[in-house]
């Protein structure tokens, strides 16, 4: 046993040959039938524990929420004193809304993550001698596993070959720098300094290896508490909002309860029918639905975006999808079309060169792991020339912008670079002359070469410098530092022709209220050409060396009037999306390479797109299946009908529904009896809640699609403030007719409470979900209108049909039920009026 612990530990101190006998593995893995019995000994290669709940732990944990707990008690004390309708009634409630909730969220559970699935997250594994694609949930200690740039590491291993390989460990170490990893055994005390060493969670940024597998799940370095740390999001503006006014409710509804409790004690009223009278009013006042609701809105949500092929990845990101009022993108495969060819090839003179294109072929031809873009456009235009052979690299970097490889060949030992001109420039001291001599470079051709690749930036080229230097028998490199005095030859030049629907995509977020800016690690010129040619309507430019120049409150001030960034790096995007994230914007990001990770991260929607590296897609919330611009300005839709329909069960919560409970706590100091029993409070609670049921299919207004919404607290509480005092004027009618007007019974006056409230509070329904003039608006779902109406049918039946006596409730003379229709229909006109002055928020 101590034997399995200790690998955890340290195990980078194992040397390789004796790591893979403990392991029992080989060179080439395991087999499959191996692979499934440690599957089942060490279980599933995750930290979180993804083993959804069962149904029982489900409905236990509802159970012992403390408004369940109260039902319960309450049902334990109708039992206890043989009210049986009350006892019915509130089991009813407790299965129906513990029931709907688990069932619903089970639902979309289930159906999100089988979206979550068709983009997860595989390795290539080496099962019985063959490299296979394995789910990463999958993989188990004496796997042997191929990395390349833009995976992620999937397990704790050690490396058995490297070639050239570097890891970013910020997750493990805080160090944002890519790191060398090598074979070898190492004697470090920690992770951080463990060269041989891969951990799951970093990712690989640059070259390839292959690794051997010596821990998975719980058992890696980042097992336990930090990735789950990591991976936990703080909640969006919008589950804010959700949470306070969750909070408001839950205060004003103890504040009213025990008010009302004092008040009924105080009169000397029975204690036990004032406590189950309490009870019933705390349950009428909160939200039970909210949960259900939002996660129901929100799966469907998440399912009319697959369709339009957008995978959700993390529900809540539909909020911020909607509410985002800023989307930055990186340019290659949104504004272009990502085809990108080599145009051509020039030495110094500005001609054509073989020489150039040669040397740029063995860079790119040579260098180990997946070719990039741009070295396929290179390779595909010209092979790099048999006989030669790479010695070492040094892979490329997004900070450095270059990269290096040593070769071999026809009797030569060269370091051959490519890679942003400015920044192959600045490692280059010599100039190659059309004889292939080098001359030491003067500072005037330094700036005429300079002024040619922005002047061909300017004309939509993306250009890379490509250089080289001698190197003499035996010397070879360890990293970057060697690229230095280096020999100038020349230039790559490449075609990326622009997306002609971006444009109208641009337009269409712009009329959404989405403003799109571009973060490009690609020349100034280039990126200020590609915004021309699509006519976009981008101001401002800053580049990487301007942002590096600016301390953080220094970006800020700058980032809200430019639109373009240049040239910027990995960490600069990210810095970019929290300036902008601090004036308050709901920013979303969308990019497909390493360098994008960060800044999908640090968005508050962060996109990618199905062909992107596996650290884009593992950091983005939404995953775009086609990238298409064009199709996330129907994701913002989406996302804002999601928030539409929440805030619709949300304005019915706090207005008719608060409004009624509210007056009926005044109304029971005011009239001798109580204006309803416990349990037909809880009844109409029931049949409200069933009314409800089909608001998450709804449609919703035209213009609730037309702005980003951010949770706006003061919107709710004026409508609050609007409709609740009005339902409180008609209840009090209400009382006063009944009482003064019929010299109504207590049991009379409680069947015509009931059925007022209801009808009021189903049929409001219909007015408050739009804006517009109700019978203008798009007609309601027809499930809204089922669930409803047959809640309110239900309602009647129950107090005027064969049950009534049972529940309490007595017959009514027609002309009651007369002035009831009239009440109900008065209060509905004076809703429709009122409500325009209710919601005239943010149109404003
Ligand atoms: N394989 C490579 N070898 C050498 N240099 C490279 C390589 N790939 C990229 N570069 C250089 O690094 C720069 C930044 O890389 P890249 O253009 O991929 O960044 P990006 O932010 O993803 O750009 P985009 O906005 O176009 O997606 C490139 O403009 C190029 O000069
Ligand atoms: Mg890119």
């Amino acid at each position: 046993m101590t034997d399995r612990a200790e690998p955890a530990k340290r195990f980078w101190a194992v040397p390789q040959d004796a790591m893979i006998t403990r392991l029992g593995s080989g060179l080439t893995g395991l087999t499959a039938a191996e692979a499934r019995r440690r599957l089942a000994v060490h279980g599933p290669n995750t930290v979180v524990d993804r083993a959804r709940l069962g149904l029982a732990a489900k409905v236990g944990r509802r159970l012992i929420e403390p408004l369940v707990a109260i039902l319960l008690v309450a049902a334990l004390v109708s039992g206890l004193t043989g009210d049986w309708p009350g006892f019915a009634i509130i089991a009813c409630i407790v299965a129906v809304s513990v029931g709907l909730d688990v069932v619903q969220e089970h639902r979309a559970e289930l159906a999100a993550e089988h979206l979550r699935n068709s983009v997860a997250v595989k390795a290539s594994v080496w099962r019985d001698g063959q490299v296979v694609m394995v789910p990463v949930e999958r993989i188990v200690p004496g796997d042997v596993v191929n990395l390349s740039a833009g995976g992620l590491v999937p397990a704790d291993g050690i490396l058995l070959e490297s070639r050239g390989a570097q890891a970013n460990e910020a997750l493990l170490t805080g160090e944002p720098y890519p790191v060398g990893k090598r074979v070898g055994t190492s004697e470090a005390s920690g992770p951080a300094e463990a060269f041989n060493a891969v951990f799951a969670g970093t990712a690989i940024v640059a070259g390839a290896a292959t690794m051997l597998v010596v821990a998975t799940g719980r058992a890696t370095q980042l097992g336990g508490v930090a990735a789950s740390l990591a991976a936990r999001r703080p909640p969006t503006a919008f589950e804010k909002g959700l949470h306070r006014l969750g909070l408001l409710i839950l205060r004003l509804t103890a504040f009213l309860v025990l008010f009302v409790l004092l008040a009924h004690l105080g009169f000397q009223r029975p204690p036990l029918e004032s406590f189950m009278f309490a009870v019933a009013l705390a349950v009428g006042l909160t939200p039970e639905l909210l949960p259900m609701v939002t996660t129901v809105t929100l799966s469907r949500g998440a399912m009319r975006m697959a369709r339009k092929r957008v995978v959700v990845k993390r529900l809540a990101a539909i909020h911020d999808l909607g509410a985002m009022d800023v989307l930055c993108t990186d340019k290659t495969g949104t504004l272009t079309e990502a085809k990108i060819a080599l145009a051509d090839a020039s030495g110094l003179d500005g001609a054509p060169s073989q020489r150039v294109l040669d040397l740029a072929a063995l860079n790119a031809g040579l260098a180990s792991g997946v070719p990039t873009a741009l070295d396929a456009a290179i390779l595909l235009a010209n092979p790099p020339a048999p006989g030669w052979c790479a010695l070492a690299e040094a892979p490329f970097g997004f900070e450095r912008r270059r990269s290096s490889v040593l070769c071999e060949g026809e009797g030569q030992r060269l370091l051959v670079v490519k890679g942003a001109p400015e920044a192959v420039l600045a490692a280059c001291t010599k100039t190659e002359s059309a004889n292939g001599n080098s001359v030491p470079m003067t500072d005037a051709t330094r700036r005429d070469l300079i002024a040619r690749a922005d002047a061909r930036g300017g004309e939509g080229f993306r250009l890379l410098g490509i250089a080289w230097r001698p190197m003499s028998e035996g010397e070879t490199i360890e990293g970057p530092d060697s690229e230095a005095d280096l020999v100038f030859a020349g230039f790559c030049a490449f075609l990326d022709p622009p997306k002609p629907s971006a444009a109208k995509a641009v337009a269409r977020l712009g009329a959404l209220g989405v403003r799109v800016k571009i973060i490009s690690g690609d020349a100034a010129p280039v990126v200020q050409h590609l915004v021309q040619r699509l006519g976009l309507p981008c101001k401002g430019l800053l580049t990487g060396d301007e942002i590096d120049a600016l301390d953080q409150p220094g970006l800020v001030a700058r980032v809200e009037d430019v639109d373009l960034y240049a040239r910027v790096s990995p960490d600069q995007k990210r810095r970019v999306i929290l300036a902008l994230k601090a004036h308050g914007h709901t920013v979303g990001f969308i990019g497909d390479g390493i360098n994008d990770a960060p800044a999908i991260h640090a968005a508050d929607a962060g996109l990618s797109v199905a062909g992107a590296t596996e650290v884009a897609r593992a950091a983005a919330d939404l995953i775009l299946l086609a990238p298409d611009l064009g199709v996330l300005a129907e994701g913002v839709e989406e996302g804002r009908r999601t928030y539409a329909n929440i805030m619709k069960y949300v304005r019915m919560g706090t207005s008719s529904n608060f409004g009624n409970m509210a007056s009926m706590a005044v109304a029971s100091l005011l009239i001798p009896f109580l204006p309803l029993l416990p349990a037909q409070i809880l009844l109409n609670n029931l049949l409200y809640d069933l009314s409800e049921m089909g608001i998450p299919f709804d449609a919703v207004d035209a213009g609730d699609g037309a702005k980003p919404h951010g949770w706006d607290m003061g919107a709710v509480l004026r409508f609050t403030l609007v409709m609740g005092p009005l339902s409180s004027v008609f209840d009090l009618a209400t009382f006063g007719i009944l009482l003064w007007g019929f010299g109504v019974t207590p049991e009379e006056f409680r069947t015509a409470w009931f059925i007022e409230s209801m009808a009021s509070q189903v049929l409001v329904i219909f007015l408050i979900r739009t804006h517009s003039v109700a019978w203008r608006a798009a007609s309601p779902h027809p499930a809204l209108i089922a669930t409803s109406l047959s809640a309110l049918a239900l309602a009647f039946a129950l107090a005027l049909g064969p049950l009534a006596p049972m529940l309490g409730f007595a017959p009514l003379p027609g002309a009651l039920l007369a002035a009831i229709a009239a009440l109900v229909a008065g209060y509905l006109v004076a809703a429709e009026v009122l409500k325009r002055l209710a919601t005239r928020t943010g149109q404003a």
